[in-house]
């Protein structure tokens, strides 16, 4: 046959039959990683290539899995784009896949752009696999925050706590920002020896910013899925705004905890650092206690604020490093899995009116369900999973929850909160969006309970106002 003068030369065709073919070859495999495996968990039926990953709303994505949940049952298998993903919304999955397989339950997913692009060089403990990397930064967590390092805290938490109160009797319209300062005040003190004196100060306000900025491009959706898609991972930087967006986000991170850090060292030189896990760690790498590198270092302290925050109530993810049978359904190595921690303290099966606010639940029963605490099934049962479970579990719960329970103790001690106007509380429109979900400014009074109680409070101002100003 003769070729025309139009026709593409032979080497040329070639090229092109080639790339068609690959793509071809690409669409075929993506449809087929795209199909729900054998035995996998009922779920809705996922749409080619792209799986559920369209059904899923854009925030409050635990929100969707309860809805799920009442269709498919409590546990629940997804496809997003190629990726398996299971999600648990009764505690009892927790307990058998998180608590008693831990072995092969507790890896994170690759998360292209949390483990490359914001903070490369595995030196996050909350987003990297289950690796020596990770074993090594989860010692060093151990190593620091024993039952009496973190119990020895308590009379600081009190003392912020106290602060707090005051604060807020001095400035009740200013209860949103007093409340917050709170935690970051507690946690400066106990991690670098450092009073956070007032929410304006500029290093609460960079902690507030980088942990925001650093939740909000870890949400789910908020990024464009480069892991189910990894051919994203190959748009040149300059192109994609998204990464450049991830990259900062690490760069301020590590900026201030290295900020941080480096000051911590100039005190310790100088033999001004107050007792605080910052000297701890110092002191135990010039022993050679441990052997994280200058970022882990920076990063380890940072965390100490980073997770000083309200309950995650999508869960993080686990991955599953192996095939798992678990009961008549199969679990494929490489699955993602999620405590859906919303569905699970919502579950009516195991709470009386899960939505209703009733501390009253937990008086007789310290896991406030409807079931005896003593009923055989609630056998290695966690009191809470806000704090996740397996050996994920939160790294700082007893830290968190003492000084939870010191705050509520004296805030509900001292005043009466009472509303200024229709309190919204529904998880949509209270609550902010992303990984962390925490309450809006509310309209709450905080009215002083007695005269006798705001002039105690004064007192005992006094007294932590002297016990907090050795850390300024
Ligand atoms: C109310 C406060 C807090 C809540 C609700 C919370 C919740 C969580 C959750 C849900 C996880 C993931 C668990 C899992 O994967 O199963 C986690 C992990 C972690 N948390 Fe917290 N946390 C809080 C405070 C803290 C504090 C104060 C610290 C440190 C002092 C901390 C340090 C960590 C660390 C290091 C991990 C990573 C564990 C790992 O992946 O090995 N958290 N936290």
């Amino acid at each position: 046959m003769q070729l025309s003068s139009h026709d593409p030369p032979s080497a040329v065709r070639s090229i092109l039959l080639v790339s068609v073919l690959l793509l071809l070859a690409t669409l075929v495999k993506l449809y087929l990683n795209s199909r729900r495996p054998k035995h996998f968990p009922p779920g809705p039926a996922p749409f080619p290539i792209i799986g559920n990953l369209p059904e899923l709303p854009p925030t409050k994505a635990f929100l969707k899995f309860h809805e799920w949940g009442k269709q498919y049952g409590d546990i629940i298998g997804l496809k997003f784009g190629p990726q398996n993903v299971v999600i648990l919304n009764n505690y009892k999955h927790i307990k058998e896949l998180f608590d008693k397989r831990g072995a092969i339950y507790s890896s994170r997913p690759e998360s292209y752009v949390g483990n490359q692009l914001v903070c490369p060089g595995e030196i996050h403990v909350l987003l990297i696999p289950y690796s020596p990397a990770w074993r090594k930064l989860r010692k060093c967590f151990h190593q620091l925050m024993t039952v009496s390092s973190v119990d020895a805290l308590l009379s600081l938490q009190a003392a912020e706590a106290t602060k707090t109160v005051h604060d807020i009797i001095n400035d009740p319209e200013g209860y949103y920002n007093h409340l917050r300062r709170f935690a970051s005040g507690v946690m400066l003190a106990s991690t670098y020896g450092k009073r956070g004196r007032r929410f304006e100060d500029k290093v609460i306000q960079d902690l507030y910013a980088v942990q925001h900025d650093f939740t909000e491009v870890l949400a789910p959706g908020f990024m464009p899925p480069a892991d189910e898609f990894p051919i994203l991972k190959y748009i040149p930087e300059w192109i994609a705004g998204w990464k450049r967006k991830a990259r900062a986000v690490g760069r301020a991170q590590m900026k201030l905890y290295r900020s941080l850090l480096e000051e911590g060292q100039e005190r310790a030189q100088k033999g001004e650092l107050k007792d605080c896990f910052l000297k701890t760690l110092i002191k135990d790498r010039n022993e050679g206690k441990n052997e994280l590198n200058e970022a882990q270092l920076a990063y380890v302290a940072g965390i100490f604020t980073l997770r000083w925050r309200p309950v995650a109530p999508g869960g993080v993810p686990h991955v599953l490093t192996e095939d798992n049978v678990y009961g008549q359904y199969m679990i494929p190595k490489g699955t993602m899995l999620l405590a859906n921690t919303w569905s699970i303290h919502q579950d009516e099966s195991e709470y009386d009116n899960p939505s209703e606010f009733r501390p009253e639940r937990f008086l007789d029963n310290k896991f406030g369900s409807i079931k005896k605490e003593s009923d055989g099934e609630n056998e290695r049962r966690r009191t809470t999973y806000a704090f996740g479970a397996g050996r994920r579990v939160c790294a700082g719960q007893r830290l968190a929850e003492n000084g939870l329970e010191i705050a509520a103790a004296k805030i509900v001690w001292a005043f009466d909160i009472v509303p200024s106007a229709p309190i919204d509380s529904s998880i949509e429109s209270a609550y902010t969006d992303g990984f962390v979900v925490v309450p809006k400014r509310y309209a709450a009074k905080f009215v002083p309970r007695a005269k006798e109680r705001a002039s105690i409070v004064a007192k005992e101002a006094e007294e932590a106002e002297r016990f907090l100003s050795r850390f300024d």
